[in-house]
C-alpha cells in the first residue's frame, strides 16, 4: 500500500505550494485515478510518487517504508517497482520495438536469452507480437502506446504510473489503452495509478479516485463510496456525462439507470 500523509511541496520561488497537505491511501491491487485541472498538482504528486521529487513536508510510505529514509541503493530498487507511462510515449526512435522494450532489461544487465524472452511475452500481452521489428515511426499512437506499456512493465514493477496516457489519442483508442490497462492489472495484479483530466477515464477502469484542485485535496475514495456520498464534488462530475454511460450507471448506481429508462 501507499500511504501518503500530509505532503507538501513548495517550489522555489511560486507564491503558492503545488501540493498541500495531501493525505491519501492508495491499496494494492486498485486502479486509482488522480483528477484535476491543469495545475492542480496531479503531476507534482505523481513525481512525488516514483521517486523523482521530494515532497517539501509530509511523507510518503510504500509497504510501511517512509521513502525518505530510503538509502540510495534502496532508492534505486523501489524505483524499479514504479513503472511509468506518458502521454507522448517516450519512445526511442532510434530502437525497434523490440528494442525499446529491451531497454530496461539492458540496463538491468538481465542475460540476453531471459531479455528475448521477456520481450516475447511483452509483445504478446500488448498485443503487439507481429510488430517487434517496427519502428516507433511505423506505429500509430495506440501502437505507440502499448510499446510504452510493455517497456514500463519489462522489470516486472508493481506499480504503473500513467501520466495522461491517454490524452493524446482518439476515444476509440483511449478505449482499447484503457481496456488493456484493466486487463494487465487484473492478470499481473499490479497497481495502476493514473492522472488524468477526463472522468470518462475514471469511469471506464478506476476502482478509486481522488480530486485535486489548486495543490489541495478536495475529495476521495473508491468509486462506490463517492457515489453513495449526498454532496460530493467527485460525484457530480463522474454523472456530468453520466447520461450516456449505462456501464457506469449499472455498476454503482442501478435504481437511477432504471428511473432514466422508466
Ligand atoms: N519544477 C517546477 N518548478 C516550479 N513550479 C512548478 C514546477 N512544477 C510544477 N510547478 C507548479 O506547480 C503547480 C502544479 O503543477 P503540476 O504540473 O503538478 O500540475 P498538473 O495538475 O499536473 O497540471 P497539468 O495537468 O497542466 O500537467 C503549478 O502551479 C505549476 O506551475
Amino acid at each position: 500500500m501507499i500511504k501518503i500523509e500530509q505532503v507538501s511541496k513548495y517550489y522555489t520561488g511560486a507564491a503558492a505550494p503545488a501540493l498541500a497537505e495531501i493525505s491519501l491511501d492508495i491499496q494494492d491491487g486498485s486502479i486509482f485515478g488522480i483528477i484535476g485541472r491543469s495545475g492542480a498538482g496531479k503531476s507534482t504528486l505523481l513525481r512525488c510518487l516514483n521517486l523523482l521529487e521530494r515532497p517539501s513536508t509530509g511523507s510518503i510510505a510504500i509497504d510501511g517504508q517512509e521513502i525518505s529514509t530510503l538509502s540510495l541503493a534502496q532508492l534505486r530498487r523501489q524505483r524499479q517497482q514504479m513503472g511509468m507511462i506518458f502521454q507522448h510515449f517516450n519512445l526511442l526512435h532510434s530502437r525497434n520495438v523490440h528494442d525499446n522494450i529491451d531497454l530496461p532489461l539492458e540496463i538491468a544487465g538481465l542475460p540476453v536469452k531471459q531479455r528475448r524472452a521477456r520481450v516475447a511475452a511483452l509483445l504478446e500481452l500488448v498485443g503487439l507480437e507481429s510488430f517487434a521489428n517496427a519502428w516507433p515511426s511505423q506505429l500509430s499512437g495506440g501502437q505507440k502506446q502499448r510499446v510504452g506499456i510493455a517497456r514500463a512493465l519489462a522489470v516486472q514493477p508493481r506499480y504503473l504510473l500513467c501520466d495522461e496516457a491517454t490524452s493524446a489519442l482518439d476515444p476509440e483508442t483511449t478505449v482499447t489503452i484503457l481496456d488493456l490497462l484493466a486487463s494487465i492489472q487484473h492478470q499481473l495484479n499490479i497497481t495502476i495509478v493514473l492522472i488524468t483530466h477526463e472522468m470518462s477515464v475514471v469511469k471506464r477502469i478506476c476502482d478509486s479516485a481522488a480530486l485535486l484542485e489548486k495543490g489541495r485535496l478536495i475529495e476521495s475514495g473508491t468509486l462506490a463510496q463517492i457515489m453513495q456520498r449526498e454532496e460530493s464534488r467527485l460525484r457530480d462530475l463522474l454523472l456530468k456525462e453520466g447520461e450516456a454511460d449505462r456501464a457506469f450507471l449499472a455498476k454503482y448506481l442501478p435504481a437511477e439507470l432504471t428511473r432514466c429508462v422508466a
